[in-house]
């Protein structure tokens, strides 16, 4: 038996410098706006628990690899810490360290009461055995199982994970404590207290967040022309729903390219196509192929990111057509990208809004478990809808009366209601 680490080497940040630029900057400047005392903002910026397990798993060919499995709990002064599970390649303890922080905004920004987290491990799942994934989850799990519980710690699927890890996860915990314990985490099948919606749920928030943007302007989601990176989780159902509206869907993408259609895609076709030639989306014969590159750059109404952090940069800002970026991944666009598209006046809805849909139905399904009552999909989408567009329009009025930008209103707001609920609880001795 031959054992490999994979466990990360990262640079040892030193203790008083915050390890995440991208989060803490966007902190300092909603600090800033809301005159926060600097004790309030030094405290929330650094995570509350950083947790590292090493996760030894036997593959199917007899070797023993052993990962590392990452947590962050960033905040939970407004309920328990709440945040999703990602695998992919490129997970580190900064960048998770990173999305815990935006988790706790988006969750003060919503009105829901909880805290923020992340985790991950960073592999490429398509590289492992259904099996071996299967033990992954499990060990992590074991090794996570005094920091997380339904009133502590509950995970959800992010990047790479599905309701199959919730399943497993919830198993783990539940075998350890000796009954089914289905809130530990959301996300999971409805057959053990998933909540109908919850699938498309991001996707339909990004939905939401588009249809109340191009409102705003005058403009409906009917025709309106939109260009999505990514087709996971989010970037699919946020297509299928754009295109049930009325949108034309001119490209999308995924890790293995791109599909391009001036007069629109036929995303069910796509779908259809996708199922008998999984990663050939550049094959689809209802469009041409175009890469990831060059779909960022599209002349059209709306630009989606839905895959990775970093995408709109310096290198590219200066570039894109699209009047309205919506996030609907976590940190899609870098600061200098930031800047440069708030120069050109193009609006950006940032990711703690446009993509708060999911924990939204995540909270909802923590809360039908609560109450062992259970509600139909019409139910669950009418609640998250309620939340997300009220959300939608806190900050676009605080935008438009501040003169500020939407996502520093979004922070501003998420921002204020945590340093207002650590500061009536009184801060950490
Ligand atoms: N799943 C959820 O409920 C939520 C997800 N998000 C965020 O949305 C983003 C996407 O997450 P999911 O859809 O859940 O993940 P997923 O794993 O279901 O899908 C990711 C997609 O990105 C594509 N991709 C990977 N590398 C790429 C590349 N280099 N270029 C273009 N596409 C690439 C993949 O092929 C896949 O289509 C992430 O930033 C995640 O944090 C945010 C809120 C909730
Ligand atoms: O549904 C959840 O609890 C968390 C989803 C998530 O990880 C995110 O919004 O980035």
């Amino acid at each position: 038996m031959v054992l490999s680490s994979t466990i990360a080497r990262e640079a040892p940040t030193p203790a008083h410098i915050c390890p995440m630029d991208r989060s803490c900057s966007y902190l300092q400047q909603a600090a800033s706006q809301l005159n926060l005392d600097t004790n309030i903002t030094t405290i929330l910026e650094h995570p509350r628990k950083v947790i590292t397990v090493s996760i030894p798993v036997k593959l199917d060919t007899g070797e023993v690899q052993v990962l590392a499995g990452h947590r962050v709990q960033h905040s939970d002064i407004l309920g328990p810490y709440k945040g999703g599970i990602r695998y992919h390649p490129s997970v580190t303890l900064r960048e998770v360290s990173a999305l815990a922080m935006l988790m706790t905004w988006k969750c003060a920004l919503l009105g829901i009461p909880y805290g923020g987290a992340k985790g991950g491990i960073a592999i490429d799942p398509n590289q492992y055995s259904v099996g071996e994934l299967e033990r992954i989850t499990r060990r992590y799990t074991s090794e996570l199982i005094k920091d997380i519980g339904p009133a502590v710690d509950i995970p959800a699927p992010d990047m790479g994970t599905s309701a199959r890890e919730m399943a497993w996860m919830m198993d783990t915990y539940s075998m350890h404590v000796g009954h089914a314990v289905p809130g530990i985490v959301t996300g999971k099948p409805l057959s053990i207290g998933g909540s109908r919606g919850r699938q498309q749920a991001t996707g339909r928030g990004v939905m939401l967040a588009i249809r109340e943007a191009l409102a705003e302007r005058g403009q409906s989601l009917a025709g309106a022309s939109i260009a999505i990176q990514g087709f996971g989780n989010v970037g699919s159902s946020a297509a299928i729903l754009l295109h049930e509206a009325g949108a034309k869907i001119l490209a999308v993408s995924n890790g293995s390219g791109g599909v391009y259609s001036e007069g629109g895609l036929d995303i069910p076709a796509l779908q259809a196509h996708l199922q008998d030639n999984p990663r050939q989306m550049g094959t689809f014969p209802g469009g041409e192929a175009i890469g990831n590159a060059d779909l960022l750059l599209l002349p059209c109404d709306v630009l989606v990111p839905a895959a990775l952090e970093d995408q709109i940069t310096a290198e590219n800002a200066d570039r894109i057509q699209a009047k309205i970026v919506a996030e609907a991944a976590n940190g899609p666009i870098t600061l200098d990208g930031d800047r440069i598209l708030a120069d050109r006046g193009i609006l950006v809805l940032p990711d703690i809004l446009t993509n708060a849909g999911g924990v939204v139905v995540s909270y909802l399904e923590w809360v039908q478990g609560q109450s062992y009552v259970f509600w139909d999909e019409e139910r669950v989408n009418r609640e998250m809808e309620g939340l997300m567009v009220n959300a939608y329009h806190r900050v676009s009025a605080t935008a438009r009366c501040k003169t500020i930008s939407f996502r520093l209103a979004a922070y501003t707001l998420g921002v204020g209601r945590v340093a207002q609920a650590l500061s009536d609880r009184g801060l950490y001795p």
